[in-house]
């Protein structure tokens, strides 16, 4: 990979206007580019002072020169960044003359591919790059920044060491049918079998906080009209985002809103009020409503309490989605705000005018997924991760089964596809199409 390939080349800064912007260019024909370009010769990891040359000698920006040659470089190939004025004419001037020049325009996350195919980082780790730029809390950029330093990948390397380990014990234990001592019945692959699925285990309960702080969890407001629903996206996106009247029916369409808890980022979804309207505007909102109610994570189900008319729509909603019942507008009743778990689900009182409860409510969120402020061990993990630690996890639980009746071939096997569910976490073991999809959703110049 190091040699023969193209040289690729984009403006590694946002489009726009801004104090300076900067041009990448990876690949074999560094240097030749650089000596049309530049009145310098390139010294290594060293910032020059340059004009940057047209084909005509013109001047097009008079910028800083950086030369990384390879291997030691972001890419592992020769890379040379062209530091100019960061507007967005003399940019793309400047990324004309390179690829003019032999270049071709870098595909999205192209540059990173690149560093992943030349061993620089693992599919994990670039992964954490896009998610840093995509961070929205500072939460969520921490742990993709742990994850970038390789915090994910070297749990995932050691369960993969441990499963290496077992899977050369079990098979020599297989091998070796007439000693006298039953490798496989002595207790230590058993032992190690439980460790692994513990070790497992930790890792999924990190990730799923990793996947919360990566994508943030989505919430949708759902009740009948009046119930408050729109008064509580407000108040806890701390600005007036939707209008409140004391009109049942005030919310039409859907509402979102991103905010976060804490450090913890959640999508809400405001909904119409929920119930039998003849107005066909309404209608459409109810029926956008419950479209939503069906995609959602979790759904806050708000009741007027003062609505002594059976107003639940617990009935209504779905059965597989986690319901939190929210009784609002106890300034009314006099109640105090309280949190309740009963076999029916969980209630919390609350009055979103006076604020009582809210942080009740706020606290229950944050507990229901697990979600603490001490992220100090929680790397940034996206859906396929889990998906693959899921895998790895029940290949394990098969091969302790498989142990219980003695079938040392299959334990050995299921201890490779748990190493493979594993090895698709950190790339080891990956498709093209993967790859494609996953580097595709990268910015250009990333
Ligand atoms: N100007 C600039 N700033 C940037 C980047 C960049 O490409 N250009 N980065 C782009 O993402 C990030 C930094 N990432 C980088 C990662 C590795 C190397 C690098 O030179 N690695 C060599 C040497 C390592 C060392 O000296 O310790 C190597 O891995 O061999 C450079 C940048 C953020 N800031
Ligand atoms: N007393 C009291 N009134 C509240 C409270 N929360 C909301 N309200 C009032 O209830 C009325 C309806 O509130 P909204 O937030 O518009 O209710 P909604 O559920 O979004 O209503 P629709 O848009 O009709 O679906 C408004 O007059 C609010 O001021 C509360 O905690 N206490």
């Amino acid at each position: 990979m190091l040699n023969n390939t193209d040289t690729i080349a984009a403006i590694a800064t946002p489009p726009g206007n801004g104090g300076v912007g900067i041009v990448r260019v990876s690949g074999s024909l560094v240097s030749q580019i650089a000596a049309q370009l530049l009145n310098k010769s390139l010294i290594p990891r060293h910032a020059q002072y340059s004009a940057f040359r047209d084909a005509e000698g013109e001047i097009i920006d008079a910028g800083i020169s950086l030369y990384f040659p390879s291997p030691a470089s972001y890419t592992g190939e020769d890379i040379l960044e062209l530091q100019g004025h960061g507007g967005a004419v003399v940019l793309d001037m400047l990324l004309h003359r390179v690829l003019a020049l032999g270049a071709r325009l870098a595909k999205p996350g192209e540059f990173t591919e690149r560093a992943f195919l030349n061993d620089k980082l693992d599919l994990a780790q670039a992964e954490a790059v896009a998610d840093l730029i995509e961070s929205s809390t500072e939460q969520s950029a921490r742990s993709a920044q742990k994850s970038l330093q390789g915090l994910f990948s070297e749990q995932i390397n050691s369960l993969v060491d441990e499963l290496t380990e077992l899977r050369i014990y079990v098979e020599a234990a297989i091998d070796f049918v007439d000693e006298e001592i039953d490798f496989l019945t002595d207790g230590v692959v058993e032992n190690r079998l439980v460790r692994l699925l513990l070790s497992v285990q930790d890792i999924q309960k990190n990730a799923q906080q990793g996947r919360l702080l990566r994508e943030g969890m989505t919430l949708v407001l759902a009740g009948k009209p009046n119930a408050g629903k729109s008064s509580l996206l407000n108040a806890l996106a701390g600005h007036e985002a939707a209008i409140v009247t004391a009109i049942a029916g005030t919310t039409r369409d859907i509402l979102r809103e991103r905010i976060q808890l804490d450090g913890m980022p959640l999508h809400i979804i405001d909904t119409a009020g929920l119930w039998d309207s003849d107005d066909i505007v309404e209608k459409e909102g109810i029926r956008r409503a419950r479209v939503e109610i069906q995609k959602a994570d979790k759904i806050l189900h708000l009741v007027d309490g003062q609505d002594v008319n059976n107003s639940s729509l617990l009935g209504e909603l779905p059965a597989h989605i986690e319901i939190i019942t929210v009784v609002n507008k106890i300034d009314l009743s006099g109640r105090s705000p309280v949190i309740e778990h009963t076999p029916q689900g969980t209630y919390i009182y609350i009055s979103v005018k006076t604020g009582q409860g809210m942080d009740l409510l706020k606290q229950h969120l944050k507990d229901s997924v697990g979600f603490n402020e001490a992220t100090d061990t929680v790397f940034i993990a996206r859906r396929r991760h889990i998906e693959a630690l899921n895998k790895a996890y029940a290949f394990v639980e098969s091969a302790a089964q498989q142990l219980r009746i003695r079938a040392g071939e299959l334990v050995a096997e299921d201890l490779r596809q748990a190493q493979n569910s594993l090895g698709e976490i950190t790339g080891k073991i990956s498709s093209d199409a993967l790859l494609g999809k996953i580097f595709a959703s990268f910015c250009i110049g990333k």
